[in-house]
């Protein structure tokens, strides 16, 4: 029998779950403020925490916090008004397994509670055979988030597919989707994580000087050659080569990559001696390689290569439900980068990079978010402080997007109506995710 631990200020609720949770066959705990909880929680071995986020004198985040420091294994659920999916989203980030915004149906609840629980015992299967061998377990990056959207999903599972294989994986997506952090997280997740990732944007390197560039030289092979210089390739032994903007090699480079990555051993300028290399490759482009393949300037030898498994970035746009993620985390990066203490943003922003397209994706986001932190006199990020292309309707998609939202504007109601406003039945009738739903009720300002 699972035991949850309830936290709740309000006790008729409180107990009102805790009866119907009993009923439902768990062993439930109740506490009304944090204090006690952590006591609780101390004390005893419970398999889930169901926790309010507003507490009497005490941070719920904190309180998030303190629970996982005691266990980090415990999945941690946070119950929040309807109207707080920011503070929700921002629980997710400090490590709650999922939310649930008030009111809810009891339906609602069963299933998140199911779905947590599903998760520990999966996970706890995982880890098993791990626990003798911290030092040689792949590392999870630190330095990127993961997303709570279906796309986010969708591609963590691809990293976590691919990540222990040595395939060569193409990542394709728009410009500051976040490929090179999704190499990163690949190389983080391999067993190369303990050698070099390199990260090389093709783009940048003149053709004249890419040969030496990868491969390396000797003293005196050019002129310019001052000293011996070990390539990318050499650097990158044992771990991981990453190639930005694969796009733009010169045949001839495309040539020698190929060779390079069929003989598994390269020459460094000047020298004939041969050096073995041991790496895996990722590669990357924001434009359509297969179409330069068709139109000659990209070997098809060397994208089948290349491309052994390949993995393509959603944009922000298609990641919606990571907007507030995302912008919470880069207000912490920010905040940390300038030594400020901005502590989030006003309702109206938030309105305003919800309606916003992103054409630059997460690269613009963040440079937005820090310019504004850099510009915020106070605590609350205001409008004013934002770059005037987020005022401008986005002339080329905008009467695309009125139709869209119209339409789906409509199914939503249609479903809700349909399902007597049950959301968690709307959510599969109209074959998205509860979260999502919440996310586009917020978005539509559906009054219901
Ligand atoms: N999952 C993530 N978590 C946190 N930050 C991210 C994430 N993905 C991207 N970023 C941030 O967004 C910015 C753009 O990411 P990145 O450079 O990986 O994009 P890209 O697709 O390789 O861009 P380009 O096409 O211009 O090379 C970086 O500053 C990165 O730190």
């Amino acid at each position: 029998m699972s035991k949850i631990l309830i936290i709740e200020d309000d006790a008729a609720f409180g107990q009102m779950l805790q009866k119907f949770l009993t009923k439902k066959e768990y062993k439930v705990a109740i506490s009304y403020n944090a204090e006690d909880a952590k006591q609780k929680f101390n004390d005893d071995n419970f398999d889930l925490v169901l926790t309010d986020l507003r507490l009497p004198n005490y941070d719920g985040i904190k309180l998030l916090a303190d629970i996982k420091d005691i266990n980090f294994k415990t999945p941690v659920i946070v119950m929040t008004g309807y109207a707080e999916v920011s503070s929700a989203v921002h629980a997710m980030k400090k490590g709650a397994f999922d939310y649930i915004s008030k009111p809810f149906t009891p339906e609602e609840i069963v299933m998140v509670i199911a779905n947590a629980l599903k998760h520990k015992v999966e996970s706890n299967i995982q880890n098993e055979p791990q626990t003798n061998k911290p030092d040689n377990s792949p590392k999870p990056s630190t330095s990127s988030i993961s997303g709570v959207s279906e796309a986010s999903k969708k591609l963590q599972e691809y990293i976590k597919l691919v990540a222990p294989t040595d395939m060569s994986i193409l990542i394709t997506g728009e410009s500051g989707t976040g490929k090179e952090v999704t190499a990163k997280a690949i190389h983080d997740q391999s067993k190369r994580h303990g050698h070099n990732f390199i990260a090389v944007d093709c783009g940048a390197i003149p053709k004249e000087i890419a040969t030496s560039e990868f491969f390396g030289h000797i003293k005196g092979s050019f002129t310019g050659a001052i000293e011996d210089k070990i390539g990318h390739f050499e650097a990158a032994n044992g771990g991981t080569l990453f190639l930005d903007e694969i796009g733009n090699l010169s045949y001839e480079n495309q040539i020698q990559l190929l060779r390079a990555l069929q003989e598994r051993k390269i020459k460094r300028v000047g020298s004939t001696k041969e050096i073995a290399v041991d790496l895996r490759l990722i590669t990357a482009t924001n434009e359509d390689l297969s179409e330069a393949v068709a139109n000659g300037t990209f070997r098809e030898d060397l994208y089948h290569r290349i491309n052994e498994f390949s993995i393509e970035i959603p944009s922000l746009q298609e990641r919606f439900e990571d907007l507030l993620l995302f912008a919470d985390y880069f207000l912490d990066k920010a905040n940390s980068a300038l030594d400020k203490a901005v502590k989030g943003f006003s309702d109206e922003v938030i309105s305003i990079f919800r309606k916003y397209h992103w054409p630059g994706n997460l690269r613009e986001l963040q440079n937005i978010i820090k310019r504004a932190v850099l510009l915020t006199p106070g605590t609350l990020i205001e409008a004013n402080v934002l770059p005037k292309e987020l005022f401008e309707p986005n002339k080329n998609i905008a009467d695309a997007n009125f139709s869209k939202d119209a339409y789906e504007k409509e199914q939503i109601l249609r479903a809700l109506k349909e399902t007597n406003f049950n959301k968690s039945k709307a959510a599969k009738l109209l074959q998205i995710t509860r979260k999502t739903l919440y996310n586009k009720i917020s978005f539509y300002n559906l009054d219901l």
